[in-house]
């Protein structure tokens, strides 16, 4: 399998529009624009930042991953998410290596992109995020 780049780093948030006036007001990223994936109960809102991005996580209800997140550990970096060349070959691969995969087939993350997770207790303690996407 082959990581491209880090496609961005996911930051659990009780509120967007409050952590925006720090990633736009005052750090002064662009705003990329929002969007709800109900699969994961979460709106989210990205920043680009030189080839990577951040993405602001809100969830959308308490028993969501991005709610259950904020309540144990309070708000933070949630997640960090690799781009990958090929999610279902670089799934496989992994499966086949002994790492636990949440998802074991890409679900659909924001932006169109195929997504899938690894499970913390086999990525060193950061739940991380593989995914796809056209280039940009
Ligand atoms: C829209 C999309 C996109 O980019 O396009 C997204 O990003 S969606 C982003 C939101 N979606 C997701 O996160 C989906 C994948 N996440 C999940 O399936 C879940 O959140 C899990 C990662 C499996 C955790 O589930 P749950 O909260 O039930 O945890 P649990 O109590 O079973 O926790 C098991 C152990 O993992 C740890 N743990 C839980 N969440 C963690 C996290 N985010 N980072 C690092 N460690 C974490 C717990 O502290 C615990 O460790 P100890 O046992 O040592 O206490
Ligand atoms: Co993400």
């Amino acid at each position: 399998m082959k990581v491209l780049k880090v496609d961005h780093i996911g930051i659990a948030v009780k509120s967007i529009d409050a952590a925006k006036k720090l990633y736009h007001d005052i750090l002064g990223l662009d705003d990329a624009g929002s969007e709800t994936v109900e699969e994961q109960k979460v709106t989210t809102a990205f920043f680009p930042v030189g080839d990577t991005e951040v993405e602001l996580l809100e969830s959308t209800a308490p028993d969501g991953p991005v709610a259950k997140y904020i309540e144990k550990r309070g708000e933070g970096i949630q997640h960090i998410a690799f781009r990958v060349e090929n999610i279902e070959a670089a799934l496989a691969e992994l499966k086949e290596k002994g790492i636990q995969l949440i998802d074991e087939k890409p679900r659909r993350g924001a932006g169109g992109a195929k997504i899938a997770f690894l499970h913390p207790k086999s990525t060193y303690g950061v739940l991380v995020e593989l995914c796809e996407r056209e280039a940009h």
